[in-house]
């Protein structure tokens, strides 16, 4: 039988917690732990494995390298440096330390023989997924990031607290940027088939101040930042529900950072859009009916996204 492999690089606060969410959902049999630190990858081995005799399935935890990684069929990228946002609380800050790590390790994936589906965590998400897929070079969609993933979690979740209705009959999303450039196109908002703008005819609940909520979205990540200096559970949560999309080839649609040919009228890079994945990672990208004002908003996000790249030119 075939045994469902997933190698988490970098176990720091993300990356352990993105092994621990996978492996009390049982979402893989085995999970490998790569790290340049040798004894964090051991503790956090250590501590995983004192969990697994109370977890409802069976997985198995080991430390490893990067030459282990030829048959692991989901490499989920979560290396970093956090406490370089603290000073500015600007995603952009990690740029350096995350773009130089990938560059020094890609090779190394590549090496081992790696053919399945990477998903990047590492901030700024969308160039560093796209660092990363332009070094490995597996087929397009095969690397994404997890983009505005979360982002669009916490609108979900600012608009079940307003709304009263549950996050799983909501279909909303943030794109853009996983940074300050995103935006929620509320013209493609629905409760199961139900517009948001139909509803906020007749309904208080849906009247809300929209610009709050995408505030809330967008922000959030901020406030978990300010008491505990990183987020977790959110995001290891975000990338689990991946890696299970991936291993079980669900097709189902979710905000990915993907590379962008054509669609949106965009290309030359990895924005948050509505992603179709499935086993071979992101399979098509959704096109959003969006609004003349939400096509500007997007490309201005996407401009966004280009004028940090301009960076990348710097780092050596
Ligand atoms: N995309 C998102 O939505 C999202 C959400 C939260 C955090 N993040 C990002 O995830 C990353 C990790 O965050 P964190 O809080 O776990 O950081 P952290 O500093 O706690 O951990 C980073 C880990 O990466 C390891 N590492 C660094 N360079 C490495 C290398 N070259 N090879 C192997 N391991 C290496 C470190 O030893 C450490 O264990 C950051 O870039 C952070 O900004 C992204």
């Amino acid at each position: 039988m075939k045994t469902r492999k997933v190698a988490i690089i970098g176990v720091g606060h993300v990356g352990a917690h993105c092994a621990y969410s996978i492996a009390v959902q049982g979402i893989a049999d085995e999970i490998l732990l790569v790290d340049h630190n040798e004894q964090k990858a051991k503790s956090e081995c250590q501590d995983l494995r004192d969990s697994i005799a109370y977890c409802p399935h069976r997985v198995k935890i080991s430390v490893a390298d990067f030459k282990d990684l030829e048959d692991v069929d989901v490499i989920v990228n979560s290396v970093g440096k956090i406490e370089l946002l603290i000073a500015n609380n600007d995603r952009l800050d990690e740029m350096d330390f995350t773009i130089k790590a990938v560059n020094g390790y890609v090779e190394k994936i590549k090496a081992s023989g790696f053919h399945g589906v990477l998903i990047n965590i590492s901030n700024p998400c969308d160039i560093v997924t796209r660092q990363l897929a332009l070094g490995l070079g597996l087929p397009r969609g095969r690397v994404f990031g997890t983009g505005t993933g979360l982002d669009t979690s916490r609108l979900l979740s600012a608009l079940n607290r307003q709304t009263g209705i549950d996050h799983k009959s909501i279909t909303a999303y943030m794109i853009g940027e996983h940074g300050a450039q995103q935006f929620a196109p509320w013209s493609c908002v629905s409760f199961r088939g139900m517009p948001l703008d139909e509803w906020a005819k007749t309904d208080e609940r849906f009247q809300f101040d929209r610009e709050a909520l995408k505030k809330e979205a967008i922000g959030g990540g901020w406030v978990t930042f300010a008491g505990k200096h990183c987020t977790e559970y959110g995001i290891a949560t975000t990338a689990a529900r991946m890696v299970h999309i991936v291993l079980h080839d669900e097709k189902q649609i979710m905000p990915a950072s993907m590379e962008l040919c054509g669609e949106y009228g965009e290309s030359g890079l990895f924005a948050g859009v509505p992603c179709l994945i499935g086993k071979d990672g992101v399979e098509q990208v959704i096109e959003l009916p969006l609004t003349d004002a939400e096509k500007a908003e997007f490309h201005s996000c996407c401009e966004g996204i280009r004028k940090n790249m301009e960076h990348l030119k710097d780092i050596h």
